[in-house]
């Protein structure tokens, strides 16, 4: 495990740009499941808007970890929200996006995009295998849409579940463990000091951990990087950061 801390979201963004180059520069079709929340849009912002040119979006497939269960042009839509900060601004074919269909039955889409990752996707030990996974965490340390009161979806032996938001009940579609953790790359993108706390329990493994289902991230390559900003990470020892 990695963690790296910049000085605040910007930075984080433009570092974690950069890193996105020089790991989709080597190859053919990179795919990237994608996240939603605050962070995320920094980053899609910095990087349609400073490092457009140094991606070759013909390569780059976008996926999401998880997707709120509304219409694609609705504002909770994580979708809607990467086209408005990153697509509509880059010249990546349709083709090289998938995303994850809310407006379906959840159950239904559930399935579909399963069969989907199942299909698009390289397989590593038998699963579809992202090149990279972008996690957020939310200050209750749920990750994707795998909240704590529903831990037990992360162990699901499915690709993707209908999760439930647990104060406003809108259901969700999300990756679950199995796919997450066959990921070559996962980088948590976390910022701000309301999510200090639970980086802290999380990374040092602190007493209930395992509550909380980003501290169940542990990708078999252990290739997993915290991108944290000085707020974010103000808790932890300054040898881990
Ligand atoms: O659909 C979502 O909301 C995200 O996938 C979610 O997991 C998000 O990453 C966390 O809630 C952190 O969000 P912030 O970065 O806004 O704190």
């Amino acid at each position: 495990m990695e963690i790296k801390v910049y000085q605040n979201k910007v930075k984080v963004a433009e570092e974690f740009s950069k890193y996105l180059i020089e790991k989709s520069g080597t190859q053919k079709a990179f795919h990237i499941a994608l996240s939603g929340g605050s962070t995320p849009k920094i980053v899609f912002d910095v990087l349609a808007e400073e490092f457009a040119n140094d991606v070759d979006w013909n390569n780059i497939h976008l996926y999401w970890g998880d997707e709120r269960c509304v219409a694609p042009d609705d504002a909770e839509s994580n979708y809607k929200m990467t086209v408005d900060h990153l697509i509509s601004k880059v010249d990546i074919p349709e083709q090289n996006i998938h995303r994850i269909k809310g407006e379906n039955n959840p159950k239904d889409e559930a399935q579909r995009y399963g069969e989907l990752l199942d299909k698009e996707l390289p397989k590593e030990l038998g699963l579809p295998q992202f090149d990279l996974v972008i996690l957020g965490m939310g200050d209750d340390g749920h990750t994707a849409s795998i909240f704590p009161h529903e831990i037990n979806l992360w162990v699901s032996p499915d690709n993707c579940e209908v999760a439930i938001h647990p104060e406003s009940g809108q259901r969700r579609v999300s990756l679950t463990g199995r796919i997450i953790n066959n990921a070559k790359t996962v980088a948590f993108l976390v910022t701000g000091e309301s999510k200090a706390e639970k980086v802290k329990i999380i990374i040092d493994r602190e007493e209930g951990y395992l509550e909380y289902p980003a501290s169940h991230v542990a990708p078999k390559t252990k290739d997993l990087v915290w991108f944290l900003d000085a707020a974010a990470a103000k808790l932890l020892t300054s040898s881990q950061s």
